[in-house]
């Protein structure tokens, strides 16, 4: 930038001092240079250059920077032309103007050359002219008389007017006669009186036989030039012929005709003698040549040629208009090349920007793609107009809102709003569009068609470059199934998905709040827990599509059962709690209970064919002084499993039995897995023998508990428990691998082939996978299938009889033996017995005990043997005791008995001792018979021979 500025103040000061320098030295020509065009125009052309320096040091001085941009923006070629053109320019202006002035000069050089030729020609002439004449006078009649003389010399004058007068002396000088132009001449043939020039010249006079020329000389103000011929007239006497030639017009008579516009001057000795125009304005005529000629006899004089400066303008003016054509056109061609050049940036800056614009397309149509492709709907409002108008939306808008563009654009987008969009979210948008800030609201909006839809709004300012505020752009997002499903989540959470009604959370919540205003107000509330009976087979059994049928069947009569403001919640399974907050009369829970239970109970019409179902109901009732009255869930809990307990399809108060039963249970259940997981179980077996032999021909295999502080325990104790927890599956398993395992032992003591009878729960038989967990334990153990006997009480078969019948099909085609246990005491129909594929039924102990003094028991008894008798299945009696009860019922048939009359359950050691001396018994017994059928047979034949 310094250096620029500094060649700007150089090139100004260089150029202004050029320029100064020539305008003074062209002052005192100023007259012809400022008619622009003169013979300085090659100063011009400099000066000129000069001026372009100093435009071209302001451009950089005044402002390098931009000089140098412009210069740059000029382009190398465009400088380089303009630079050429000035150059070419200046030099051609240069060159034309020394060439007009060499032409000039060699003009006047030859003009006046000419000139000087015609001069001496014209001199020559006269001499010789004279000379003839003088000759003429030599020869007689020799020198002419007056008339001669007159009419001759008047034919010279008049023919030569250059002669400006004749003389004719004798020899002693003395004029003889003369002769003048008539001009000159005030009287012809006078003498005139002789002039002090023509005095010195008879005084000096010389004889000579020569032609004397005199140099020029002024007579009478005249330049003239005398010449002298000396005549030889008779008698050898002399006489002078004197001619006086005006020079002036000597010269006008050799002076030829010039052009217009040049002119011929001469001097001698600073005396013009002639003119060939009249000069009278000196600074209209350009000096051309000047220079000095000789003539010979006359002597020098000064010739100089003129032009006249009109036509040196007119010279003047190829120069300057080739001067100013080659400017005009460099200036022409450095505006086409920069117009090239700028076209050629401009193109090239408008391909940069046309590629810029393909590339800002391209990246839009991704952006307004990405924005139609957005699920969330879009919208631009200009914010430099009033009410923000809204000037885009995209299609996701238009989906959403269901308005078309078309009548979206140019409004404001407070259309969308409805009598619920709440005006706290309009307040938020309305300040932070005022304030010009971002904001996220969640609102109400309305559709084209009325519906509503939940709008998460999040409304953005767009800057400019100014960081000024044009647009708003909103996004909106449709968050209506977000916020149904979160309504959904919300129910779901304090809902049973399957029937709608409460779950656990909400009733406990409703039962604390029911709890507080009982005690506020002093009333009672109850809690109800009901659980279905036999539902869990059903579900199994018939599918879970079915089972929720039913479920929602029992959901609604509980629900029509109830009251407004009672609460019936599904806590899961079959279990269903309801609360009663406000009770008038205790009484009030009985009848709703009872109720409950009659409407349960009824037949369920599920794909043509009834189910039938009852429920166990615990109730539990409070005055809403309970500290925790989540307690009360607890305890009509408790009674329900009571109620189960009791045989079901009922309902139980809940006591404070039932809670300390229950701690029990908890300690009982807890010890039960310790047990489980050290093994803490035994079988004992227990014989079963044959009614008549007395023969044992199978075992019972019973389970006890080994407690390490307690002894033994009763299955009765435990087995319920246990089956509550599924503790059971544990137990089960290892007690038929134990019993298959310990019968093949017992086999193997080759003392008959006994049958192992296993205690099957419910919750072993109706997992999926029982029968192939026996058929492991029979492959495991060797046991063949026929000495394992699986005995199944009436409920087992009875909760659901298609797939017990199927699964006891399996099981018996294995080889394996089926027995129901505790028969009589589940009142089975007997035309669902009749489809059982079963071996034996086992007489509960109940019928035994009393058989001998209970007609009643004693009429089953029979009935059951007469039955089985019938149906062809074999019995076992249980639980004989007394030789009364073994009589009984060896006398009414029944195959197999087993009791404490017989033996008490005992572990494998114990009854191997047991077999052992059972079958030395026997042998002993059979020995004895045989000896004394042997005695009988020998009297019979005493008898027979006597
Ligand atoms: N008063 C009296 N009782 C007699 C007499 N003869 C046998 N008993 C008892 O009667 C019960 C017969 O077994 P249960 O009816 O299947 O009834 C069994 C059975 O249902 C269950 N149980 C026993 N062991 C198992 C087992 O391993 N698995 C399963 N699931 N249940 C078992 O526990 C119940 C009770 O078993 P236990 O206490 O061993 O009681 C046994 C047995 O000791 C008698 O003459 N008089």
């Amino acid at each position: 930038m310094r250096l620029a500025k500094g060649i700007g103040y150089v090139l100004m000061i260089a150029g202004g001092l050029h320029v100064l320098y020539h305008v003074l030295d062209a002052w005192r020509w100023m007259p012809v240079s400022l008619s622009g065009l003169s013979i300085y125009s090659y100063q011009q052309a400099t000066v000129m250059a000069g001026v372009f320096a100093v435009l071209a040091g302001m451009v950089l001085w005044v402002n390098p920077q931009g000089g140098h941009a412009m210069f740059k923006r000029m382009g190398r070629f465009t400088l380089s032309v303009g630079v050429m053109g000035v150059v070419l320019a200046c030099s051609g202006w240069f060159l034309l103007a020394q060439q007009n002035l060499t032409t000039l000069d060699q003009h006047g050089k030859t003009l006046l050359h000419q000139f000087e030729s015609n001069i001496a020609q014209t001199l020559q002439e006269r001499l010789a002219l004279l000379q003839r004449q003088a000759e003429r006078w030599q020869v007689p009649p020799y020198l002419p008389n007056d008339r001669l003389w007159q009419r001759e010399t008047e034919s010279y004058l008049r023919d030569y007017p250059e002669l400006a007068s004749l003389w004719l002396f004798d020899e002693n000088r003395r004029l003889l006669r003369h002769a003048m132009q008539s001009a000159q001449t005030s009287t012809q043939g006078a003498m005139p009186v002789l002039n002090r020039a023509m005095l010195d010249w008879q005084h000096q006079l010389m004889p000579s036989s020569t032609i004397q020329v005199s140099s020029i000389t002024q007579a009478e103000g005249r330049p003239v030039v005398w010449l002298t011929f000396p005549l030889v007239v008779e008698d050898n006497h002399t006489a002078w012929l004197r001619a006086e030639l005006d020079v002036s017009a000597l010269l006008n008579r050799s002076a030829f005709q010039v052009t217009d516009d040049t002119s011929m001057q001469v001097h001698a000795e600073d005396q013009l003698l002639f003119s060939s125009r009249p000069l009278a304005d000196p600074q209209q005529w350009y000096p051309l040549v000047a220079q000095k000629a000789v003539l010979p006899h006359v002597g020098s004089w000064q010739m100089s040629s003129y032009l006249d400066t009109r036509e040196l303008k007119r010279l003047g003016m190829l120069p300057t208009l080739l001067w100013l054509t080659v400017l005009v056109f460099t200036f022409l061609l450095m505006g086409s090349q920069q117009l090239h050049h700028l076209s050629v940036r401009s193109g090239q800056r408008l391909s940069v920007k046309h590629d810029d614009l393909q590339e800002t397309l391209k990246v839009l149509r991704i952006l307004e793609r990405g924005v139609n492709a957005s699920i969330n709907g879009v919208m631009v409002a200009d914010a430099k107009q009033t009410d923000y108008p809204v000037i885009y939306v995209n299609k996701a808008f238009e989906r959403i809102t269901g308005y078309p563009s078309e009548e979206v654009l140019g409004r404001n987008c407070r259309f969308l709003q409805g009598p619920d969009t709440e005006a706290s979210a309009v307040h938020a948008v309305r300040e932070a569009l005022h304030d010009q800030y971002e904001v996220q609201v969640v609102l109400l909006n309305y559709r084209k068609d009325g519906t509503s839809f939940w709008n998460e709004l999040f409304i953005s300012p767009v800057l400019n470059e100014e960081g000024a505020v044009t647009h708003f752009v909103s996004i909106q997002h449709d968050i209506s199934a977000q916020r149904e499903y979160e309504a959904q989540l919300a129910f779901n959470a304090s809902h049973d998905a399957l029937t709608g009604l409460p779950n656990r959370s909400l009733f406990e919540d409703r039962l604390k709040q029911a709890s507080r205003i009982a005690g506020r107000y002093e009333h009672k509330l109850a809690v109800l827990f009901l659980d279905l009976d036999g539902f869990k087979p059903i579900n199994d059994n018939l599918g879970h599509q079915l089972g929720d049928q039913v479920l929602n069947e029992v959901t609604q009569r509980i629900t029509d059962a109830l009251r407004p403001g009672e609460t019936v919640a599904r806590f899961g399974g079959d279990e269903f709690v309801i609360l009663l907050p406000e009770l008038a009369y205790e009484e009030d829970v009985i009848s709703v209970v009872e109720q409950l239970l009659v409407s349960i109970a009824l037949p369920y019409r599920i794909d043509e064919s009834d189910i039938r179902l009852t429920a166990s109901i615990g109730l539990t009732i409070a005055d809403g002084l309970l500290e925790n009255p989540l307690e009360m869930i607890q305890q009509a809990d408790l009674a329900m499993c009571q109620a189960k307990r009791q045989g079901r399809n009922t309902y139980q108060w809940f006591t404070c039995d039932l809670n300390t039963q229950e701690s029990q249970r908890v300690v009982l259940r807890n010890e039960l897995q310790t047990a489980i997981e050290k093994q803490q179980f035994e079988l004992f077996y227990q014989p079963q023998v044959h009614a008549f032999s007395g023969q044992v021909i199978g075992f019972e295999a019973l389970i006890r508990w080994k407690h390490p502080q307690r002894g033994y325990i009763s299955p009765v104790e435990f087995i319920g428990l246990a089956e509550d927890t599924g503790q059971i599956i544990a137990i089960s398993d290892w007690v038929l691998a134990t019993a298959c395992r310990d019968n093949v032992r017992l086999n193997s003591m080759q003392i008959g082939a006994f049958t192992m009878a296993v205690n099957i729960s419910p919750m072993q038989f109706q997992r999926g996978n029982f029968i192939r967990s026996v058929r492991e334990s029979l492959e495991r153990t060797g046991l063949p299938a026929n000495l394992l006997e699986l005995e199944l009480t009436e409920g087992i078969l009875m909760e659901n009889a298609e797939h017990a019948i199927d699964a006891l099909h399996k099981l018996r085609r294995e080889g394996i033996r089926i027995a129901i246990d505790d028969f009589g005491t589940g009142f089975s129909s007997l035309s669902y017995l009749k489809r059982l594929p079963i071996d034996k039924i086992k007489i509960d102990r109940s019928f035994v005990n009393d058989v001998i003094s209970d007609q009643r028991d004693a009429a089953i008894i029979q009935g059951i043997l007469s039955m089985a008798y019938h149906l062809q299945l074999g019995v076992v009696a249980e639980g004989i005791e007394t030789q009364g009860q073994y009589a009984y019922l060896r006398k009414h048939g029944c195959n197999w008995l087993q009791g404490y009359y017989f033996a008490r359950p005992m572990p494998l050691a114990t009854l191997e001792i047991y077999l052992e001396e059972q079958h030395q018994a026997y042998q002993l017994n059979l020995a004895r018979q045989r000896s004394d059928e042997t005695e009988q047979t020998l009297m019979r034949g005493h008898e027979a021979d006597t």
